[in-house]
Order: C-alpha cells, then sequence, then structure tokens
C-alpha cells in the first residue's frame, strides 16, 4: 500500500455531490451500477469521481480498464486516475493501493476503518459534480465508518441496488433501516438483473418474479428509480473493461437521480 499521509479533510469541499451505492449483499450488481451510472452522468457532461470502497473485493479498476494502474501523490493527497481522455471520469480505488489484492480480506476492523477514513480524506478530487462511491456489500462497520467521514460533505443520499430475488429484497429492507438510523436520504432503489435480455434477439424475459423492488419501495415509502436487465452483452463489456454498452434503463435512473441531487442541493441553498 502506498505510504501514508496526514488526513487532508479539504479534499471534498469541491465535490458537489456525494452518492453513496449500497446492497445488502455481494453480487448483486453494485459495482456494476456505480460504473453504468457514473457513465451516464459522463454522458451528460458532469465531471464525475468513483471511490471504490469495496475493500474485499475492488472491480471497478478492471470495470473501467484502469486495472494495475500506479497511483500518484501530491501536497494534497493521492491523485485519482483518469479512465477516458476527456478527463471527466476519474477513479480511485482501494484495488491501485494493495500489493496483494488477499490483504485487505484478512484485515481486522480497525484497520479497515482506518483506510476508509484514509481513503476518503487523502484524495485529491479537486473539482467534481458527482462522486459515486461503490461501498461494501451489507451494513456492516465499514459503512458507519463511511458515512461518519463524509457526514460533515452533506451527501445526496443512497442509491440501494437489488435483485429480484426475495432474499436480496430483504436484504435492502435492512439497508434502507440502515439509512435512515444513519439519517442518509435514500435516494431510491434499483432492481438489477431484472429479467434476462436475449443476446439474439434482445427479447427481456423475466426468470424471477419481476417488481420486488418495486413493491418494497412503495412498502418502504421510498422512490423506485427503476430496473436493468441481466445483458450478457453488459457482462462482456464489464469484464473486457469497455464502456460502449449502456442499456437504457440507466440513462432514465440517472435523469430521476440528477432531478433528486438538484432539488436536494436547492433545498440546502434555501435553508442557508
Ligand atoms: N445488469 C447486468 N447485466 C449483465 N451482467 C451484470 C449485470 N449486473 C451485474 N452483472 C455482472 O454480474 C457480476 C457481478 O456484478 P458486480 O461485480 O457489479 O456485483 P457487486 O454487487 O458489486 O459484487 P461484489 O459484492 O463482489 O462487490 C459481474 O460479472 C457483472 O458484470
Ligand atoms: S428469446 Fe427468442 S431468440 Fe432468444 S433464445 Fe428465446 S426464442 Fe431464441
Amino acid at each position: 500500500m502506498a505510504a501514508s499521509m496526514g488526513n487532508n479533510s479539504d479534499n471534498l469541499r469541491g465535490v458537489k455531490h456525494i452518492i453513496l451505492v449500497l446492497s445488502g449483499k455481494g453480487g448483486v450488481g453494485k459495482s456494476t451500477v456505480t460504473t453504468q451510472i457514473s457513465l451516464s452522468l459522463v454522458s451528460l457532461g458532469y465531471k464525475v469521481g468513483i471511490l471504490d470502497v469495496d475493500l474485499c473485493g475492488p472491480s471497478i479498476p478492471k470495470m473501467l480498464n484502469v486495472d494495475g494502474k500506479d497511483i500518484h501523490q501530491c501536497p494534497q493527497g493521492w491523485l485519482p486516475v483518469y479512465a477516458d481522455n476527456n478527463q471527466r471520469l476519474s477513479i480511485m480505488s482501494i484495488g491501485f493501493l494493495l500489493h496483494n489484492k488477499d490483504d485487505a480480506v484478512v484485515w481486522r476492523g480497525p484497520k479497515k476503518n482506518a483506510m476508509i477514513k484514509q481513503f476518503l480524506c487523502d484524495v485529491h478530487w479537486d473539482e467534481l459534480d458527482y462522486l459515486v462511491i461503490d461501498t461494501p456489500p451489507g451494513t456492516s462497520d465499514e459503512h458507519i465508518s463511511i458515512v461518519e467521514n463524509i457526514r460533515q460533505y452533506n451527501p445526496d443520499g443512497a442509491v440501494l441496488v437489488t435483485t429480484p430475488q426475495g432474499v436480496s429484497v430483504n436484504d435492502v429492507r435492512r439497508e434502507v433501516t440502515f439509512c435512515k438510523k444513519t439519517k442518509i436520504p435514500v435516494i431510491g432503489i434499483v432492481e438489477n438483473m431484472s429479467g434476462f435480455v436475449c443476446p439474439t434477439c434482445q427479447e427481456c424475459t423475466n426468470i424471477f418474479s419481476k417488481g420486488g423492488g418495486e413493491a418494497l419501495a412503495k412498502q418502504m415509502e421510498v422512490p423506485y428509480l427503476g430496473s436493468i436487465p441481466l445483458d450478457p452483452l453488459l457482462t462482456k463489456s464489464m469484464e473486457d473493461g469497455a464502456t460502449d454498452v449502456r442499456p437504457q434503463a440507466v440513462d432514465v435512473i440517472v435523469q430521476k437521480i440528477t432531478s433528486y441531487c438538484n432539488s436536494s442541493l436547492e433545498s440546502t441553498m434555501d435553508t442557508t
């Protein structure tokens, strides 16, 4: 891991909006949704940063084809890696800092929490419209650490990712409770892997019962942002680090996220 440095608490000051991406369990597509949301924001002209704090499974660098890049330091902290030629998408991942990909898996809680704190404070993002934070699965001490370290920057809220299966939906229920307890607003729920897109004819077939995320959103009185189907072309593009396949549903979800964030910014300005 890179040399440690002092906490530069001003590094998030130039970030207009902070969004957390949470999921109740692993493998439901949290990193995919983080990446897709970010690419959609960039396509709208925003300057976006992705902070990959998934200590045990940092997958963002591979998905954006910047795996193995070296991290450089400046007086204010670590410099993120650009994932596009126009320098509108910058990435910082715990994966860049680990010599051995299995290191973080064996860390105890306090070491993980210290790492998260340093990671949130010591990355020099400069000016960003959106910082999208990919968190570890579940609701653990690590999540509390993340929330504690960003609270002073008024994060806009959390996007909760679920899949249509009942067990995943139950996990999201816990995430909603976590957000309520930690006073992080829920921007909304995304149902991922909702139906399967046939690679031959592009027909979408529902394998699991559809609509669990929407029903849960209604029940928990939080917004429903939309569903993203399981698309083998998307799996392949994520594996190859390509950024050319973005389901249409993502842009619709991002429209809802940006209008939520703009209205939360307006209401903050009204009260200041
Ligand atoms: N809508 C989708 N269509 C096709 N493939 C998808 C979709 N969502 C996720 N995947 C694939 O499923 C796998 C798991 O996704 P991802 O890594 O985003 O999950 P995760 O919840 O972040 O997992 P982890 O808990 O390990 O961080 C990846 O191979 C990804 O490409
Ligand atoms: S959706 Fe159509 S093209 Fe795809 S596998 Fe089924 S029948 Fe074949």
